[in-house]
C-alpha cells in the first residue's frame, strides 16, 4: 500500500462507518480520510464530531446514487482509495421498501464500481455482512468465504449482488477489490432500529421489547471498536481479490440477550418488559462464520461481549436522547418490516404500450 493515500469512506456518518473513520483518522495520519454519506436518517454528524477539526478529516454530504457527483468527486479529490460502507442496512425495512435497497445497495455500488475503474483506484474494500450466506443450522461448521451464498431476505439478498457485482469487476477489469463479511456489530451510536440499541433505548424510556417469533434466532456480536481494526487491517495487509470473514464465536439468543440487558439495568420481572409479536416474514436462524482468515492476518477481537455490553448501555443513557435529529421513538416499534407496500412499479412503466403489444 502507498504510504499517503486519500480516501474515501462512503457511509461514513453512519455506525460502523463513523467508528472506522475515527479510527483511521486518529491512527493514520499520513492519510486524508473524506467521507461521503447523504446523512439518512440512522446516521449523526456527531458520530464525526470528535475528528471533524483533524487535518487528516474532510466531510461531503452526496448520494453514491449520483454518477455524475461521484466521478466528479473521484476526479476533483483525487481519491486513490475507497472504502465502501454506505448501504441501507435494517432487514425489517427491506421487507417493506425494497427497492430502495436495490437503488441504494446494489446501483450505488455500481456507480462507485464504475467510477473506480474509470479513474484507476488503488484499492476498493467493500464491507459486507454475513447475511449473505443464509441461515446456519445448528450443529453446522462455521462457514469459510468459499461457502455459497444463499440470502433469504431482500436486504441481504441486496449485499450479494453487490457483491457479485464487485468480483465480476475484478475479474473484468482487474479493479484491485477486497470483500469483508462481518457479523452483528454493536456499540455505541448505532441506530436504535436494531436490537441492542432499540432495546436498551425501550428500557430506557419504559416501553416495552418486541421479541419477534419465540426469541430463539441467535446472533453473534462483535464490537465496534473491534471491526474498524480489522478492516483497516484489511486496508493494509489483506490480499487483493480476498475475502475476509470478520466475526467473534459469542453467540447469544434474543431471548438471552433481552433479559442480559434487562439484568443491567436491575429489571427483574420481564412480564412487563417483553412482548412477543409476530416474527419477520423470515428470521434467519442464525449465522456462524469462520474469522480464521482473518486471524491469519494479525486480527482478533479484543472487547468482551460483558465489557462492551456495559459501555455501550452507558453511552445510550448519557446520549440517546439528542444524537440523532429526529425523535427515536418511531424507531421503538414492534416490526416496521412487516408493513408491505402494495405491489407498485417505478413511474415509468408504460402500461399502455404492452396493453397494445399483447
Ligand atoms: N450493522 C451491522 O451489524 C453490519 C454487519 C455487517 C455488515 N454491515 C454493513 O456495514 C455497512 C454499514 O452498516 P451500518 O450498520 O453502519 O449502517 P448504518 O445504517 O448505520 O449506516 C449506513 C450509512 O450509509 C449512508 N448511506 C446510505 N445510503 C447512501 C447513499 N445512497 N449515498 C450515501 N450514503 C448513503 C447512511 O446515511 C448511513 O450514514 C453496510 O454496508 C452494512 O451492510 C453492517
Ligand atoms: C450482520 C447483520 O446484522 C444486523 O442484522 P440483524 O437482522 O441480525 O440485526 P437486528 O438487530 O435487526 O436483528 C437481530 C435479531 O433480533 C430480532 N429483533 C430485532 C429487533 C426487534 O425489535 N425485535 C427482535 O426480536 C431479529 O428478528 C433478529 O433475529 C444488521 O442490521 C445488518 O446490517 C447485518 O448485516
Amino acid at each position: 500500500m502507498p504510504t499517503h493515500h486519500r480516501i474515501l469512506v462512503t457511509g461514513g456518518a453512519g455506525f460502523i462507518g463513523s467508528n472506522l473513520v475515527v479510527h483511521l483518522v486518529k491512527n493514520f495520519p499520513e492519510w486524508h480520510v473524506i467521507v461521503f454519506d447523504k446523512l439518512d436518517y440512522c446516521a449523526s454528524v456527531r458520530n464525526l464530531e470528535e475528528v471533524a477539526d483533524y487535518p487528516n478529516f474532510s466531510f461531503i454530504k452526496g448520494d453514491v446514487c449520483s454518477a455524475e457527483f461521484v466521478n466528479f468527486l473521484l476526479t476533483d479529490k483525487k481519491i486513490d482509495v475507497i472504502l465502501h460502507l454506505a448501504a441501507q442496512s435494517h432487514v425489517d425495512n427491506s421487507f417493506g421498501d425494497s427497492l430502495e435497497f436495490t437503488k441504494n445497495n446494489v446501483y450505488g455500488t455500481h456507480v462507485l464500481l464504475e467510477a473506480a475503474r474509470v479513474h484507476k483506484i488503488n484499492r476498493f474494500i467493500h464491507i459486507s455482512t454475513d447475511e449473505v450466506y443464509g441461515e446456519v443450522n445448528d450443529g453446522q461448521p462455521d462457514l469459510k468465504e468459499a461457502s455459497i451464498l444463499a440470502p433469504t431476505n431482500p436486504y441481504a439478498a441486496t449485499k450479494a449482488a453487490a457483491e457479485c457485482l464487485v468480483m465480476a469487476y475484478y475479474k473484468s477489469f482487474k479493479l484491485p477489490i477486497i470483500i469483508t463479511r462481518s457479523n452483528n456489530i454493536y456499540g455505541p451510536s448505532q441506530y436504535p432500529e436494531k436490537i441492542i440499541p432499540k432495546f436498551i433505548c425501550s428500557i430506557l424510556r419504559n416501553r416495552p421489547c418486541f421479541i419477534h417469533g419465540d426469541g430463539s434466532n441467535t446472533r453473534r456480536y462483535l464490537f465496534a471498536s473491534d471491526v474498524a481494526r480489522a478492516i483497516a487491517l484489511v486496508l493494509e495487509r489483506g490480499k487483493i481479490g480476498e475475502t475476509y470473514n470478520i466475526g467473534t464465536d459469542f453467540e447469544i439468543s434474543n431471548l438471552a440477550l433481552t433479559r442480559t440487558l434487562l439484568r443491567h439495568f436491575g429489571i427483574e420481572d420481564e412480564s412487563k418488559s417483553i412482548v412477543f409479536v409476530e416474527d419477520r416474514a423470515f428470521n434467519d436462524k442464525r449465522y456462524a462464520i469462520d474469522s480464521s482468515k482473518i486471524h491469519e492476518l494479525g486480527w482478533k477481537p479484543v472487547v468482551p461481549f460483558d465489557e462492551g455490553i456495559k459501555q455501550t448501555i452507558e453511552w445510550y443513557r448519557a446520549n440517546s436522547q439528542s444524537w440523532w435529529d429526529d425523535d427515536i421513538s418511531s424507531a421503538l416499534v414492534p416490526h416496521p418490516g412487516r408493513k408491505f407496500p402494495p405491489l407498485h412499479f417505478p413511474a415509468d412503466t408504460t402500461f399502455k404500450e404492452a396493453e397494445n403489444e399483447m
